[in-house]
């Protein structure tokens, strides 16, 4: 009965879904943090704990260590965890969610195939499956949160948090995935699935605490856009 009610409850609601994209260590769970505890949020993290341990497995070490070898074995299970995160049932009026199933083709895969450590049979294979899932699978996006990043600042702040499968990640691989952002969120080279806040996000924890405040209003207005 509970879980009728819950359902009629958010099917009254014209749930928004807003998605938080950024770099690597580029703030985006401190953002997360925020909204969850100051408004009425459902969020969801990204499912990074199954990345590192998949039945005893850890694909992102792997990948980190070897993407030409297991940059599709990764991105494969990133893209089905991804849509489990999409499509998670949810109660509340708004849902943040930690990056999408676009950001992960559109700027993951896409920089392992630019950069050769991607054989193009797993760049066609995985466009396949992501073509499939998104031609008949709704994935609701009704607001894109860009946090804004320099590279460097990314780097320094990555290096603080050393989770260990990221030491071996170089200036240059922020800088490739920085430059895939800005092509895809304020160059717009491929359709965007819904419109885009940018919030510059160089500055200190103090600062983009304001920061979120400022913006608040617009974020949670997201479904009236
Ligand atoms: N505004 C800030 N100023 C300084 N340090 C920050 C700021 N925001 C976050 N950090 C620190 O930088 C590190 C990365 O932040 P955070 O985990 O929020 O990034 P993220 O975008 O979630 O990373 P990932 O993409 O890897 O999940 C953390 O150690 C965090 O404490
Ligand atoms: N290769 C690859 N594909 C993805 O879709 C993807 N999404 C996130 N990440 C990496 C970035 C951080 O190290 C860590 C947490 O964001 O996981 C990814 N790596």
């Amino acid at each position: 009965h509970d879980a009728l009610q819950h359902c009629l409850f958010s099917s009254l609601f014209s749930q928004n879904f807003i998605s938080l994209k950024g770099n690597i260590a580029s703030g985006k769970t401190t953002c997360l943090e925020y909204f969850r505890k100051t408004n009425n949020i459902e969020v969801l993290t990204e499912p990074i704990s199954k990345w590192r341990n998949v039945r005893g497995h850890n694909p992102l070490a792997l990948m980190y260590q070897n993407p030409e070898r297991w940059g599709l074995t990764l991105q494969t299970y990133v893209q089905l965890t991804m849509l489990e995160q999409h499509q998670a049932p949810i109660c509340a009026p708004f849902k943040m969610i930690e990056r999408s199933l676009f950001s992960a083709k559109y700027i993951f895969v896409e920089n392992l195939y630019r950069s050769g450590n991607m054989p193009e049979v797993d760049y066609v294979v995985l466009t396949e499956w992501f073509d499939w899932i998104t031609t008949n699978i709704h994935i609701p996006i009704d607001l894109i949160v860009y946090l804004q990043t320099s590279p460097e600042t990314c780097y320094e702040r990555l290096r603080l948090r050393c989770r260990e499968e990221e030491k071996v990640i170089p200036l240059e691989y922020l800088e490739s995935i920085h430059q895939l952002y800005e092509d895809w969120l304020i160059n717009r080279s491929i359709p965007l699935p819904a419109p885009v806040l940018v919030i510059p996000a160089d500055h200190d924890l103090q600062k983009m605490l304001l920061q979120y405040e400022e913006h608040r209003d617009r974020i949670l207005a997201a479904g009236c856009s």
